[in-house]
């Protein structure tokens, strides 16, 4: 059973690897960031709330995002196993996901870290054309993912959870090197 972690920085390639490897092992992609993206577009409470910090590229506060992630947690379909992509994004996320985890008597086997430089990570999301994808807010991202959320790769690595990757790769070369240290 797979429950994996993807971490890594805006642009590394978390959605393209863990789409792919959603589709390997048969087990759901939950993007955080796709969750979000749905509630904006179907002007839920939650996604009036998250627009704002989305559209600044600024982290959605952790109460809206804990409730996000317990819910689909406690979906039927997750009971096959996971692959969670953008959260946890700060030390107390993780915190909190280690409890939740904890609770429902699971545990994670493998948390994935893609290694992209900054610059190829900009010249990549500005290809990609999201709306929170022009230049001033990419580069915010990236601060914010370097003070809040690259503390979180310590966090497992003291755990023995890490497994770090190169993704400055071919997206087939990624995978390729995911599947190698994955063992489902
Ligand atoms: N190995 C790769 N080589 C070149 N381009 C890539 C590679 N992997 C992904 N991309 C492209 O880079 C862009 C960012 O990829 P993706 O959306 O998967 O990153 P992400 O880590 O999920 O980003 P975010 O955290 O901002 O959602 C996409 O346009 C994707 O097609
Ligand atoms: N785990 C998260 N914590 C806070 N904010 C988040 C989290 N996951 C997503 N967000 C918000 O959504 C956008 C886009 O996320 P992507 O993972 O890049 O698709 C992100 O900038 C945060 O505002």
């Amino acid at each position: 059973m797979s429950r994996l972690i993807f971490l890594g920085p805006p642009g590394a390639g978390k959605g393209t690897q863990a789409m792919r490897l959603a589709n390997l092992y048969e087990i759901p992609h939950i993007s955080t960031g796709d969750l979000l993206r749905t509630a904006v577009q179907e002007q839920t409470p939650l996604g009036k709330k998250a627009q704002e910090y989305m559209d600044q590229g600024d982290l959605v506060p952790d109460d809206l995002m804990l409730d996000l992630v317990l819910h689909r947690l406690e979906d039927d379909d997750v009971a096959k196993g996971w692959i969670l992509d953008g959260f946890p994004r700060t030390v107390s996320q993780a915190s909190f996901l280690d409890h939740l985890l904890a609770e429902i008597h699971q545990r994670c086997n493998c948390v994935l870290n893609l290694e992209v430089p900054d610059e190829t990570l900009v010249s990549r999301m500005l290809g990609r054309g999201r709306k929170d994808d022009n230049e001033q807010t990419i580069r915010h991202r990236l601060e914010i993912y370097h003070h809040e959320t690259a503390p979180v790769i310590d966090y497992y690595r003291e755990r023995n959870q890490l497994v770090s990757v190169n993704g400055n790769l071919s997206m087939d070369e990624v995978t390729s090197e995911l599947t190698k240290v994955i063992h489902p």
